[in-house]
C-alpha cells in the first residue's frame, strides 16, 4: 500500500536525459539505499515521486496514486531533498508549526519533533543561523512531522556530527522496523552498508541494480579466505599444487582469492597443517559497488568505440 512505484520513468532536460525509462517498485519494512555516480539521475527520481517535476513521460507514484493527488501530503510521504530550503528568517518551531497547520498536523507534535531531532533546545532560533548539521536535523524533523507511511531522504547524514550520524541510522532502521518505506540516497557508502537492506543503484539515468544488499554483495564476488597459520611456507605449497597463490598481508595473515573456506579447511586438515583464522571474505559494499561502476564506464567506453553503422 505504502510503497514507492516509479514505471518507465523518463525525465529530460533539454538534450540531457536525467532518467531513461526507470522501472523500480520501493517496498514498505525495509530501508533501501539510492546510490549512483554524480549525475545519475537520484535526485531528478525523487523530485518526479514528490511531484516537483512532471516527467517526460512514464509515472511515478506512492501507493499506486501521484503525490499531487495525495490529500494532506505530509501525512503520506516525508521527504528531505535540500535542508537548505527552509526560510532562514523563521525560527525552527514556527517552521515546523507552519508546515503542522498546512496538513491538519497538531502542536504537540512541534515540540515531539524538536525533541526527537535533538533541536529541543534551539527551537526559538531563527534557521539562519543553524549550522548545516542542525539545518538537516531540522529537514528530517520536517520530513517525520506528519508520521508518514513513506520517507525519502537525500543525503541524510550530509553535516551531521558523528552523533548525529548514528542517529539517523537508528532512525532509519527503526522507521523500516515500523513497517514503513524508507528510501535514502547517499555518497557514503559505509553509511550506506551500515543501514540498508536493499539497494537501488542508478547510472546515467537507467537501472543498473535493484536487489537485496546480501545478494549485491555475493553477485559481486568470487570466493575467497583470509586465513592465520603457523606453516604458512607448508598452506602455499598444498594451496599453489591445486593453483591457488596466496598472498601475505601487513597483518601476518594470508588471503587467498578463487577459493573458499569450505575447501581450504579439510586440505589444511589432510595436510596437518595447523589454521589459527579462516574466514570467508566479502567484499564491502564500497568495493562491490566500484566494481560495478567500473564495469559501467568500461561498457560505455566500449559503446562509444563502435563504429557506426552505414
Ligand atoms: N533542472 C535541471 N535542468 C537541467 N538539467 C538538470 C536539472 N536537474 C538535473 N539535471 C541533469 O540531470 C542529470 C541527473 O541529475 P541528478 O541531480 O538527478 O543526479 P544525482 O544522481 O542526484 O546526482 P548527485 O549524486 O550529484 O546528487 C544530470 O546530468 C543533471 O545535470
Amino acid at each position: 500500500m505504502n510503497s514507492i512505484e516509479v514505471h518507465e520513468l523518463t525525465k529530460d532536460y533539454g538534450v540531457t536525459r536525467a532518467v531513461d525509462h526507470l522501472d523500480f517498485r520501493v517496498h514498505p519494512g525495509r530501508v533501501t539505499g539510492f546510490l549512483g555516480p554524480n549525475g545519475a539521475g537520484k535526485s531528478t527520481t525523487m523530485r518526479l515521486v514528490l511531484g516537483l517535476d512532471r516527467p517526460t513521460s512514464g509515472t511515478a507514484t506512492i501507493g499506486g496514486r501521484a503525490y499531487t493527488r495525495l490529500g494532506r501530503p505530509l501525512r503520506s510521504v516525508g521527504a528531505l531533498l535540500d535542508a537548505q530550503a527552509a526560510h532562514g528568517s523563521r525560527t525552527a518551531r514556527n517552521h515546523l508549526a507552519a508546515l503542522a497547520a498546512s496538513n491538519g498536523i497538531g502542536r504537540r507534535r512541534v515540540e515531539e519533533m524538536l525533541e526527537e531531532s535533538g533541536l529541543g533546545t534551539v527551537g526559538g532560533r531563527r534557521i539562519k543561523t543553524f549550522s548545516l548539521g542542525m539545518r538537516q536535523r531540522l529537514g528530517i524533523a520536517a520530513a517525520l512531522l506528519g508520521d508518514p507511511g513513506v520517507v525519502m531522504l537525500d543525503e541524510p547524514s550530509n553535516g551531521l556530527d558523528p552523533e548525529g550520524i548514528v542517529w539517523i541510522r537508528e532512525l532509519m532502521r527503526s522507521l523500516a522496523r515500523e513497517g514503513r518505506t524508507v528510501l535514502v540516497s547517499s555518497h557514503l557508502m559505509s553509511e550506506t552498508a551500515s543501514f540498508a537492506d536493499h539497494l537501488v543503484v542508478l547510472g546515467k539515468g537507467r537501472l543498473l541494480v535493484d536487489l537485496p544488499m546480501e545478494d549485491f554483495l555475493d553477485a559481486r564476488s568470487g570466493p575467497g579466505v583470509r586465513l592465520r597459520t603457523t606453516e604458512p611456507a607448508r598452506l602455499r605449497e598444498a594451496l599453489s599444487r591445486r593453483g591457488h597463490a596466496p598472498v601475505q598481508g601487513a597483518d601476518g595473515s594470508w588471503t587467498v582469492a578463487g577459493v573458499g573456506a569450505a575447501e581450504v579447511g579439510p586440505l589444511a586438515a589432510s595436510e596437518g597443517i595447523p589454521l589459527l583464522e579462516l574466514v570467508d571474505l566479502k567484499p564491502t559494499l564500497e568495493q562491490a559497488y566500484l566494481a560495478l561502476t567500473a564495469d559501467e564506464t568500461q561498457f560505455a567506453a566500449h559503446a562509444s568505440m563502435k563504429p557506426e553503422k552505414g
